[in-house]
């Protein structure tokens, strides 16, 4: 494993574990997998009904509690300051764990304007323990602006869309530069095609593996931390071994340069979407 990232308090490990499908027995052997192979980065959410499963899985894995980072993510439809305090609590009753290690806004929902309440429920649910470190997803760099104005405090990480077709140049940047750490979602595109793209094809070919290591070793060489979800056991090692490949400076821009102008996976731009 390379070295971790740590640009602010928080120090990540290269690679995290998606959550997304994991659910019940089933997403408990699963995550039991995931450790195995090393993840000890999770990433969960209220709106995944599943931070039981994943608080389970840690209480049940027979590592270390303070190995692991878990994350949460506050849902949209529970912004209001109040509602925002109580969902908290019931995510870390959820988990079954003393403490959440990471707890995310999910999406900003502009229009419905409560993120700014929701990121003060964030502070005072630190404050008193609840969970360790905050951090938002889906933020433009307007919102993250605004709640470091208005609050006085700077999200620690920022998980955002990020794979091939959506390589997120400026976003990167511009979390670099203040310190945030970017973490990808659907870092492999979540099978929209970009690993059967030609010219990843051709780098894994040279390092002798396979298409989505590459773009695992794409994330880590730019300093995103990629999540990636599988249920195989041995997709999930070689996933996460991916951390070890090293990509040249001409191999990391040209997998950059295959952004598209429409390469999100759907219409979800943060401008505009609402999730609740
Ligand atoms: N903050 C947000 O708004 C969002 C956050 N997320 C988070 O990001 C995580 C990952 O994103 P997700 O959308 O699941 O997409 P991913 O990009 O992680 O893709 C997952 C898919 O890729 C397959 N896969 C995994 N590894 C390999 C491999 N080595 N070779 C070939 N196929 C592979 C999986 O299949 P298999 O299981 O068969 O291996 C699965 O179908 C989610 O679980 C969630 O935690 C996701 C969306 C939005
Ligand atoms: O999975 C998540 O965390 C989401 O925020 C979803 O919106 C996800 O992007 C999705 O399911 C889109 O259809």
């Amino acid at each position: 494993m390379t070295a971790s990232l740590s640009f602010s308090e928080l120090s990540l490990p290269p690679i995290g574990f998606g959550t997304g499908r994991a659910h019940g027995l089933a997403g408990i052997e699963s995550l039991h997998s995931a450790f195995d192979a090393g993840y000890r980065l999770l990433d969960s959410a209220f709106n995944y009904e599943n931070e039981g499963t994943v608080g389970r899985a840690v209480r049940t894995a027979g590592i270390p509690r303070d190995e692991f980072i878990v994350t949460s993510k506050l849902p949209g439809r529970r912004h209001a300051r109040a509602e925002a305090t109580f969902t908290i609590e019931e995510s870390l009753f959820r988990t079954g764990l003393d403490h959440i290690d990471l707890y995310l806004i999910h999406w900003p929902n502009p229009r419905v304007d409560q993120y700014v309440e929701a990121w003060e429920a964030l502070i005072d649910a630190r404050e008193r323990g609840l969970i360790r470190h905050i951090g938002v997803s889906n933020f433009l760099p307007e919102h993250l602006e605004r709640l470091e104005t208005e609050t006085g405090v700077r999200p620690v990480v920022n998980q955002i869309e990020l794979h091939p077709w959506f390589p997120q140049e400026a976003a990167v940047i511009y979390h670099r530069e203040r310190g945030i750490i970017t973490e990808a979602w659907s870092p492999l595109g979540r099978g929209n095609g970009v690993t059967a793209d030609p010219v990843i094809e051709r780098i894994a070919a040279g390092h002798d593996v396979s298409p989505a290591e590459i773009v695992l070793a794409w994330h880590v060489a730019r300093g995103v931390v990629p999540i990636p979800r599988s249920a195989s056991p041995e997709r999930q090692r070689l996933n996460i071994a991916a951390a070890h490949i090293e990509l040249s400076a001409e191999e990391i821009a040209l997998i950059t340069a295959l952004g598209r102008p429409d390469g999100r996976l759907a219409d979800q731009d943060p401008a505009v979407y609402e999730e609740f």
